[in-house]
């Protein structure tokens, strides 16, 4: 079974180039100038003439289903990877999770039974540490050698419920050094913001903004700054920052990598386009709808130009979304009369291939450098490339066409998100995905979904390529 995309320009990480791709099965089977392109009788053709053909996207931080703040992330592998699919990306990352007190085995074998036959786009996990001890440590080794689970997630934010200590965290870095994994970490210090949120209770200020300003922008930046230090001392682990939304935080990324170190980090769409006072601010309890942690930055400070530099610069190599959907009513409302309990998360896995491309229309992004960031590196970081994030021979042929010339507006009303409300409602989006195709199967095109459930494979992942 053969398919010609046919027509459109190629855009890779090193640049675009008007070529034709075909599939045969699952796999790409050749990239060809248009008029080289062989004739392939019986090819299903597509039609890419005037849009870009790009490598399906990777969204290497999602949290479907995640229970958090006394609920459940409110997107299902079923309905979160069909929104993925239909905004362009073909794989996802999720988090399985080890809660405090629970065996790591365990969590991954629970986050399987949630995705297993469940989703639409391929998929892999990182495992969430919420317990270091001699038995989890093992455990990683085993993960790493057996499950394909090569990445680990720690938290220096939320006691009590995630949270791990100095000594465990350089445990489990030391670890990771041995076996070649990457270290992901919520660099927040939670233990100062949880005094920060005690001390704005007592004065009563109940809001959702007082959830931004009671993690300040120095707390994330110390934070990072130390993961950094344990880091070195473990021997150089990767260290992978997630969801960074400092100008601080990332200066001490941009340090620690300009003396070659083996640090990198992500940001999110909604740190590059959402405000603490825009959005957490927003009027009466709307503010929930954004309250996520680390949380939105003050636009009177530099942060989204800062991460949009970053970006450019590779300081930030990955945008992910950590997608964490919660509706408005009776999940974010859970909060009501006091911020702390709001639960903490946006959605956006929809969104993502769509909010980059605006960084291109802006001038802000290369072409090259918005496929880089939302497919190639996330592929190679976590050990995924070059079957995923590239389009050449013999990778899978997860193909995204791209339209630059459509328009289209994000909101609750045409979004396929499990989520009453949108963090994007009424942004209007230069470019619209047109067809998506995973593994050699159209999932959408015309608008419309054509996938099925289960079609998604689980990925066994491997180390990451893109150490130093
Ligand atoms: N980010 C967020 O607010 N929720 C998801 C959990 C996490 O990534 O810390
Ligand atoms: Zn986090
Ligand atoms: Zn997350």
């Amino acid at each position: 079974m053969y398919l010609l995309i046919k027509g459109g320009t190629v855009v890779s990480a090193s640049g675009a180039q008007p070529a034709d791709v075909l599939v045969e099965g699952e796999r790409i089977a050749g990239l060809f100038a248009p008029e080289h392109t062989p004739a392939v009788e019986g090819a299903q053709v597509i039609d890419a003439t005037a849009k870009y053909v790009i490598p399906g996207a990777v969204d290497v931080h999602t949290h479907m289903e995640l229970p958090f703040g006394g609920t459940f992330a409110s997107d299902t592998f079923e309905s979160g990877t069909r929104a993925a699919a239909f905004g362009g990306t073909t794989t996802i990352i999720d988090f399985a999770v080890q809660r405090t007190g629970e065996r790591v085995p365990d969590g991954l074998a629970a986050w399987h039974a949630k995705a297993d036959g469940n989703c639409h786009v391929d998929y892999g996990f990182h495992m969430i540490m919420g317990g270091v001890d001699d038995e989890s440590l093992k455990a990683m080794d085993s993960l790493v050698e057996s499950e394909g689970v090569t990445s680990f997630k720690l938290f220096m934010a939320y006691p009590g419920v995630f949270y791990s200590d100095d000594g465990q965290i350089l445990r489990a870095m030391q670890k990771a050094r041995e076996n070649g994994s990457v270290i992901m970490m919520h660099a927040e210090n939670g233990i100062a913001i949880d005094v920060l949120i005690g001390q704005a209770l007592s004065r009563g200020e109940t809001e959702p903004i007082h959830h931004g300003l009671t993690r300040p922008a120095e707390l994330e930046a110390e934070a990072t700054r130390r993961a950094i230090s344990l880091a070195e001392v473990a021997g150089d682990t990767p260290l992978y920052i997630v969801h960074l939304s400092a100008s601080q935080a990332l200066e001490a990324v941009a340090a620690a990598r300009d003396t070659g170190r083996n640090v990198f980090a992500e940001t999110c769409p909604q740190y590059l386009y959402l405000t603490l006072e825009d959005q957490l601010g927003a009027p009466g309890f709307e503010g929930a709808k954004w309250v996520c942690s680390t949380p939105l930055r003050s636009k009177a400070e530099p942060h989204r130009r800062d991460l949009w530099r970053g970006l450019r610069t590779n300081d930030l190599a990955v945008v992910s979304t950590d997608h964490c959907p919660f509706c408005f009513k009776e999940q974010k409302e859970l909060g009501l009369g006091d911020f702390s309990k709001i639960p903490n998360g946006i959605g956006g896995v929809e969104h993502r291939v769509d909010l980059l491309y605006q960084g291109v229309v802006d001038g802000k992004l290369s072409l090259a450098r918005w496929v880089e960031t939302i497919a190639t590196t996330p592929a190679r970081m976590f050990g995924l490339y070059p079957r995923k994030g590239v389009l050449a021979p013999g990778s899978d042929a997860d193909i995204v066409v791209y339209d630059p010339n459509a328009r289209t507006t994000i909101g609750v009303a045409t979004h396929h998100m499990n989520m009453d409300h949108s963090a994007y409602e009424g942004y209007q989006i230069a470019g619209k995905v047109d067809t998506v195709v995973s593994r050699g199967t159209v999932l959408v095109s015309g608008g419309e979904f054509h996938g099925r459930k289960g079609h998604g494979r689980y990925l066994r992942r491997g180390l990451s390529t893109y150490l130093l």
